[in-house]
């Protein structure tokens, strides 16, 4: 079967991104799956990526419509459970879902709801999408990497996903040891996210040597010890490997997305990366105080945000 018809949930700086590229390609029929309020809301603000207005359709939940052959879900960690619950009527026997989300715990919590069988793991790489409100400004849209748990021989529901995004000019990754490349992007996170949050600092300032890579560095060295006592080929070589090939290509002004969520007000996904830190760290036996010390700051923050 061909992928026909995608659902999405979020149309925030990833959702709106991807959905704009794939809703481009002829023969797809691209749905935003949002509440009454959302829709209305959206109707009347409309959306602009890079400046240009861009038009989405959108579908209620208590819509009749066939099962979506595919289904993204784009939210930030806090809206997880929501959105597992928004896209009930739209999966059906061969629906494929994937989380967009970052971390290494979403896939097990949709899992939860829907069984392993309709999930296919995913993260998305070096995209430096920024959104304020419906503004949404991306330089360039990463690359989606997804598949199995272990990809030796693809599917043939990794095979239509594949062919479906590489339609629509995503680029894609399928690895073979799709667990690693989770825990790679989670390191990414760990360092990034969470220091660019306590430092409110922009790319430019990690992509060159100096405090701000440190503390980033700090933080993704015990995500490193943690996956080699899981026995996850993880090294210091994978964390070079992003700063000299990923990270330099993003626009230095771009914003990790808990930097923007803190400079929004909006709660962050801390409870993804330093308190998953914290939780491997006491069950192992590792020591993470550079993760401790930021899950504190940023839940002082939150806190002061109310
Ligand atoms: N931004 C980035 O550069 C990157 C982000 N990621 C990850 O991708 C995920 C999404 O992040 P991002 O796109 O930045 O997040 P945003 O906050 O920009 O977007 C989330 C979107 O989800 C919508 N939403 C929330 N709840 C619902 C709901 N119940 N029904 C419908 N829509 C809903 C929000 O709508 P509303 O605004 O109306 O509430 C918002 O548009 C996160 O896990 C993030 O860590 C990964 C790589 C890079
Ligand atoms: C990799 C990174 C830091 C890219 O923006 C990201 O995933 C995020 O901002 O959440």
């Amino acid at each position: 079967m061909t992928i026909k018809k995608i659902g999405i949930v979020g149309l925030g700086a990833i959702g709106a991104v991807y959905g704009k590229m794939l809703q481009e390609v002829e023969g797809l029929e691209v749905q935003i799956i949002v509440d009454e309020h959302r829709k209305t809301k959206y109707e009347k603000e409309k959306f602009y990526i890079n400046d240009e207005e861009t038009s989405f359709h959108y579908i209620h939940p208590d819509t009749q419509s066939e099962a979506f052959d595919l289904v993204l879900l784009a939210v930030k960690y806090g809206q997880l459970q929501e959105a597992i619950s928004l896209i009930r009527p739209f999966v059906g026997e061969k629906t494929v879902i994937l989380s967009l989300l970052n971390g290494i715990t979403s896939e097990e919590e949709i899992a939860q709801s829907y069984g392993e069988e309709k999930i296919l793991y995913s993260i998305c790489n070096g995209i430096d999408s920024t959104r304020e409100g419906n503004r949404i400004y991306y330089s360039t849209p990463g690359i989606i990497t997804f598949g199995e748990r272990v990809n030796i021989e693809l599917t043939v529901r990794v095979k239509e996903v594949k062919e479906c995004l590489e339609r629509a000019n995503i680029p894609v990754d399928v690895p073979e040891d799709m667990e690693r490349a989770l825990w790679n992007k989670f390191m990414i996170n760990v360092g990034m996210n969470q220091a660019s949050a306590v430092t409110r600092a922009p790319y430019a300032f990690f992509q060159k040597e100096g405090s701000a890579r440190e503390l980033a560095i700090s933080a993704m060295k015990e995500v490193i010890q943690l996956a080699q006592a899981k026995e996850i080929d993880l090294t210091e070589q994978d964390m070079n490997y992003f700063f000299a090939n990923v990270l330099s290509k993003v626009g230095g002004t771009g914003k990790t997305s808990m930097l923007q969520d803190i400079e929004a007000g909006r709660k962050t996904e801390v409870a993804l990366f330093a308190e998953k830190v914290i939780d491997y760290g006491q069950k192992l036996g590792i020591e993470t105080p550079i993760n401790q010390a930021f899950y504190r700051i940023i839940k002082t923050v939150e806190e002061m945000q109310g």
